[in-house]
C-alpha cells in the first residue's frame, strides 16, 4: 500500500528524510515516531504528493508519486498537524463545503457527512459552530474530512498532541475503527508508549535517520534495552530492595520514597518469579509493574551516531 525506497529530501546541505525505506501493507495501522524535527511531516507530505523528494521514490497503492499524483490524492486521506476552520461556519457546513469540494452531490452529500460525524463520535456537534469545538473534537472534524472522499490510506500527522487523556482515548478509539476498516493508517507522534498498543507496525524516525522500523513487539524489545520495574512492597522497604539486589537478573537497585526501581540486566524479559520470591519473604506487594518506555532517553541513546547532517 505504502512503499518507498530510498527516499531522501535535502534542504541545501542538510537532510530532512535521508533513505527512508518503508514497506506497509493494507490494514497496517503504522506508528511513525520520532522527536520535533525528525522528518515525519516531510515524509508524509511526499506521501500526500504536496513535496517532492529530492531523490529517492515512493509508492501509494502501486502508483508513483511522480507519476500518478492525482490518483494519489484520490486515494489518500492526509490530516495535517495544525488546520483552521472557519469561523463562521457549523460543523456539518463545513463538511458539506470539503464534500462538494470532492463532488459529492445531491443528498448523497448530506448523507456522507453525517455517516463520518458518527464515525468520529462528533454527530452530537453536527449544529455547532467550528470555532467553537475543542482541540480533541477539531481534531475529530479534521479526521472526519479526510474521510469524505473514501480514501484507502489515512496519512494523520500528530493527531493526538495537545489533546487531555480523555480526548486521546476517544481519538485512539476512533483510529481503532478506521484501522478495523482496513484502511492502512500512518500516524506520527512523539511518544512511543502512545501509539506501541494501538499500531501493528512502528518505525523510530531521528534526524531524518529511520533507526527502526518493525513489528511493535521487535521495536519495543529493541528500543526498551533494560527493563526496570516498579515495585511498592508493605513493609520493609529496605529488606525487600536488598533482597532484589542480590539477584542474578537485576542489575541495579534504587529506592525513592516509597517506590523500588529494579533494572534488570540487558536481555532479561522474564522476571516473573520476583514476586513470588519477594511474597516468599513475607513481602505484600502493592504495586509491580514495568517503567514506562521513556523514549526521549531511550532512542536517543539507540540512534546515537545516526542521522548525521551533512
Ligand atoms: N521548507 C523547509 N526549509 C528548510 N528546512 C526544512 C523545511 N521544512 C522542514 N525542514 C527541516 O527538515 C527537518 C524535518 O522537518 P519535519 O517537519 O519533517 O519534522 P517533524 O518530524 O514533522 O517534526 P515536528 O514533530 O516538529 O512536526 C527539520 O530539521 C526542519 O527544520
Amino acid at each position: 500500500m505504502i512503499k518507498t525506497v530510498d527516499l531522501t529530501k535535502r534542504y541545501g546541505e542538510s537532510y530532512a528524510i535521508r533513505s527512508i525505506d518503508l514497506n506497509l501493507e493494507a490494514g497496517d495501522l503504522f506508528g511513525f515516531i520520532g522527536p520535533n524535527g525528525a522528518g515525519k511531516t516531510t515524509t508524509m507530505k511526499i506521501l500526500a504528493t504536496l513535496l517532492n523528494p529530492t531523490y529517492g521514490e515512493a509508492y501509494v497503492c502501486g502508483h508513483s508519486i511522480y507519476h500518478d499524483p492525482k490518483e494519489i490524492r484520490r486515494l489518500v486521506g492526509y490530516m495535517p498537524d495544525f488546520f483552521g476552520v472557519y469561523d463562521d461556519m457549523k460543523v456539518i457546513e463545513y463538511l458539506e463545503f470539503f464534500a462538494a469540494a470532492y463532488r459529492i452531490r445531491g443528498p448523497r452529500r448530506r448523507e456522507v457527512c453525517n455517516e463520518k460525524l458518527e464515525l468520529v463520535d462528533l454527530d452530537f456537534k453536527r449544529d455547532a459552530y467550528a470555532n467553537t469545538l475543542s482541540r480533541g473534537q477539531t481534531q475529530r472534524l479534521g479526521l472526519a474530512r479526510v474521510l469524505l472522499h473514501e480514501p484507502q490510506v489515512l496519512l494523520l500527522d500528530e493527531p493526538l498532541s495537545g489533546l487531555d487523556p480523555r480526548a486521546r482515548i476517544e481519538m485512539r478509539a476512533v483510529l481503532r475503527r478506521l484501522g478495523s476498516q482496513g484502511k492502512t493508517i500512518m500516524v506520527s507522534s512523539h511518544i512511543l508508549p502512545e501509539l506501541a498498543d494501538m499500531c501493528n507496525k512502528v518505525g523510530i524516525i531521528d534526524r531524518g535517520v529511520m533507526s527502526h522500523c518493525n513489528t511493535v513487539d521487535e521495536v519495543m524489545k529493541q528500543v526498551r534495552q533494560q527493563i526496570v520495574l516498579l515495585i511498592e512492597v508493605t513493609g520493609d522497604i529496605d529488606a525487600a530492595a536488598k533482597l532484589l539486589e542480590q539477584q542474578d537478573m537485576v542489575a541495579s537497585v534504587t529506592i525513592n520514597k516509597t517506590q523500588i526501581a529494579a533494572k534488570l540486566n540487558v536481555g532479561v524479559e522474564d522476571y516473573t518469579d520476583l514476586g513470588p520470591l519477594l511474597m516468599a519473604a513475607g513481602h505484600k506487594i502493592r504495586l509491580f509493574r514495568e517503567e514506562e518506555v521513556n523514549l526521549e532517553s531511550a532512542f536517543m541513546a539507540l540512534t546515537k551516531g545516526l542521522g548525521h547532517r551533512v
